[in-house]
């Protein structure tokens, strides 16, 4: 669906660097960045501010002709097939608006279906389907402009969608969200993905929108790849170890020497316990067994990395 290849865009920059100089310098914003994504897939594309997301996104979308590199994205050239790709592709900026601001919401998708032109049929069906899924039918008879920032992306989602496309690509579609509406976005996204097998591909600073919807990450910085792969393989690789955390029905002494531990805490006297093991050498189930042959186990917990801590030992590890 999305093939790229040695990926490069450079942007040309002038600085004032005196009264009347001025220099010119070249800003590479994406460098030698190589990725696929299947048909079906949902993949989180994510990077700190100012690593390439966006500029990643504006190539594959046809909007910044690539300085450098391959690019095809739905078997087209963006940057050569733009229309083509659009009838073929939906896409979501969630800091720009493909609605018509002074237009009620309806009359926006009306102008979108006779662009596309999709047969009436069709999107009937779809804006139908949106409509439900993402709770807009009070406000289909609003102009875009009066409209939250929640009831908008919806907007947008459903706009982007009406025509069927086959990929959608998103940048930031949860940003400036309150909990509830990103988390009914992500609800009617991942329904997309898994019940519809559209494939996503999104940029977020959200990591929760990528536990929730992305089973791969693709993680950039400075314009170049750091890692690709599922999440929790990438956790795996930069947090070798988990924590198993006992809570005991008596103080007990701590318990050393369990195969795969290769550290104990003791909090309350010994009545709870922080267990620190290798996931290469041991499992969770085999610890837990171990832990009851020493001692009885009134309550336990697993805890791994969070998705934030995991993208953050990624760039560390620069
Ligand atoms: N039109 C432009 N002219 C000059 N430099 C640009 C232009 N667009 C982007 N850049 C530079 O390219 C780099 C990558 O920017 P980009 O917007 O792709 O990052 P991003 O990962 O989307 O960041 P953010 O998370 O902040 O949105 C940055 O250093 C940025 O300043």
């Amino acid at each position: 669906m999305i093939e790229v290849r040695d990926l490069r865009r450079e942007f040309s920059v002038t600085s004032k660097t005196g009264r009347f100089r001025r220099t010119r310098r070249t800003v590479v914003a994406v460098d030698a960045v190589s990725f696929d994504v299947a048909a079906g897939e949902a993949v989180g594309y994510v990077g700190p501010n100012g690593a390439g997301k966006s500029t990643t996104i504006k190539m594959l979308t046809g909007i910044l002709v690539p300085t450098s590199g391959h690019v095809r994205v739905s078997g087209v050239d963006p940057s050569r097939s733009r229309r083509e790709l659009a009838r073929r592709i939906g896409v979501v900026f969630g800091q720009r608006s493909q609605l018509w601001w002074d237009l009620p919401l309806r009359d926006s998708f009306d102008l979108l279906r006779a662009i596309y032109r999709v047969p009436a049929a069709e999107f009937a069906r779809r804006l139908e389907e949106c409509t439900g899924l993402l709770e807009l039918a009070p406000f289909l008879d609003t102009p875009v402009r009066q409209l939250s920032l929640g009831q908008r992306m919806r907007g947008e989602v459903t706009a982007a969608l009406l025509h069927g496309p086959e990929l959608l690509v998103l940048d930031e579609p949860t940003i400036g969200l309150d909990l509830e509406s990103k988390e009914r976005l992500r609800e009617f996204l991942a329904e997309l993905n898994t019940a519809r097998g559209t494939t996503l591909l999104l940029t977020t600073h959200d990591l929760d929108d990528i536990e929730r919807l992305c089973p791969r990450l693709v993680v950039i910085d400075r314009g170049t790849v750091l890692a690709d792969g599922p999440l929790e393989e990438l956790r795996s690789e930069v947090a070798p170890e988990r924590v198993l955390v006992v809570d005991l029905e008596t103080p007990t002494a701590p318990l050393e020497g369990l195969p795969g531990v290769v550290s104990v805490r003791v909090e309350l006297a010994g009545l709870r316990q922080h267990l620190t093991f290798r996931r290469a050498e041991t499992t969770a189930a085999a610890l837990i067994s171990a832990v009851a042959t020493r001692a009885d186990v009134h309550d336990l917990v697993v805890e791994e990395p969070e998705i934030d801590d995991v993208v953050r030992r990624l760039y560390a590890r620069r």
